[in-house]
């Protein structure tokens, strides 16, 4: 019964967008399951499907929740109840409730494989590194389409629609965290839709590329992006090509992106979620130069902080606490700050939007600077 509805839905949905053509999923990513950004007719919604029996028919997963999984993230009554009701549906339809924004650490998404993801950090990701394909779903139709089986057939799920139309030459590098989601961001305001082709982006390493797609898809409805040497297939797709335009992104635009106006009260890394070794290169920094006077947050995934073991422990004696299923975008724990510095655009983008707190972008090492300043 409840299958039988969320087909009729997304077929409904695929005859307005594509032409009611539908393409069947491996897997699913959900996101707006934080109370923080779905509230309370979000929790009916999702309580409503569950109860009508409805159950996810492919691995799904889901993003950050407003409460992280060890209570480091202090929250009122109402959001703990709420997120509580949200994970309870998740689980009764099948959803995995990791609650990561880098689903792609365990899933390993093969290329040219079709995914109903939802959240556009991840889905940036994993077209862009894996060339495997997803359309940015809103989040209760990649939980319809889990259900289903399929999602409407929109371009990026077919080889023209991801056709590159715009010439990108970025003229800085190599780019680390901040700087790479500089040239994402701007590249994201300069273009607004299409499909880029990057020539000369050359990243410093994960973190890099994680900020990268999460900027881009935070500052346009962009996706997905071949990186010349890097995306796999890019050939193809430079054969495919047609340029319409051509940008060009120098390192005096990147500066834009830098601020050092302010003093935070907290740092905060890990938008989306921190790797292992952006972990362990804070840790090593504060080892090295004892106790920072401003806390330091860094969100995490399930995966990596269960990797750290007892390092979260330690790290917390140096002001540093790690976290996981969460992140500052979706907690309202982040209120209880005035100004973050942070290296993510993308957290600079939702943290005053959502929270109405300042936020300081810097580099990775300027940011832990002004833990100590
Ligand atoms: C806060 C949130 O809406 C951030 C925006 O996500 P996205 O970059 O539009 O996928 C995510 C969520 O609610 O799960």
């Amino acid at each position: 019964m409840s299958r039988e509805y969320a087909r009729e839905v997304v077929l409904k949905i695929a005859d307005a967008v594509s032409s009611g053509e539908v393409v069947p999923v491996e897997t699913a990513h959900v996101s707006g399951v934080s109370f923080l950004t779905v509230g309370e007719y979000g929790v009916e919604f999702l309580e409503h499907l569950a109860a009508s029996g409805a159950r996810v028919s492919v691995f799904t997963t889901s993003n950050p929740a407003a409460v992280d999984l060890a209570g480091v993230l202090g929250v009122d009554e109402v959001v703990a109840k709420g997120q509580e009701r949200i994970t309870k549906a998740l689980r009764a339809m099948g959803v995995n409730t990791f609650f990561s924004c880098t689903p792609y650490e365990f899933v390993i998404t093969r290329q040219r494989t079709f995914h109903a993801w939802a959240e556009s950090n991840a889905i940036t990701y994993i077209n862009t590194f894996r060339d495997a394909w997803s359309d940015k779903n809103p989040g209760p139709l990649a939980l319809l389409g889990a259900i289903a089986g399929f999602v409407p057939k929109t371009p990026l799920y077919t080889l023209e629609g991801r056709r590159p139309t715009v010439l990108v030459e970025v003229e800085a590098g190599p780019l680390g965290p901040l700087e790479a989601g500089a040239v994402g961001a701007l590249m994201g305001e300069q273009i607004g839709s299409g499909v880029p082709y990057v020539r000369g982006l050359s990243l410093t390493g994960e973190g890099a590329r994680r900020e990268f797609a999460a900027a881009l898809s935070t500052y346009s409805a962009m996706v997905f992006a071949v990186v010349e040497g890097v995306t796999p297939n890019w050939k193809e797709y430079l054969e495919i090509a047609d340029f319409r335009e051509k940008i060009r992104i120098s390192q005096g635009d990147v500066a834009k992106f830098l601020r050092n106006d302010e003093t935070p009260d907290v740092v905060y890394f890990g938008c989306p979620f921190a790797d292992v070794d952006s972990v362990l290169w804070v840790l090593a920094e504060v080892k090295k130069r004892g106790v920072p006077k401003r806390p330091i947050y860094i969100s995490t995934s399930p995966g990596v902080y269960g990797i750290l073991g007892r390092l979260v422990e330690e790290a917390k004696r140096y002001n540093v606490y790690i976290f996981t299923g969460s992140c500052l975008v979706v907690s309202p724990h982040t209120r209880k700050f005035r100004t973050i510095a942070t290296d993510s655009l993308k957290a600079v983008y939702y943290i005053p939007r959502l929270h109405g707190v300042g936020v300081v972008p810097c580099r990775r090492e300027r940011c832990l600077d002004l833990a100590y300043a």
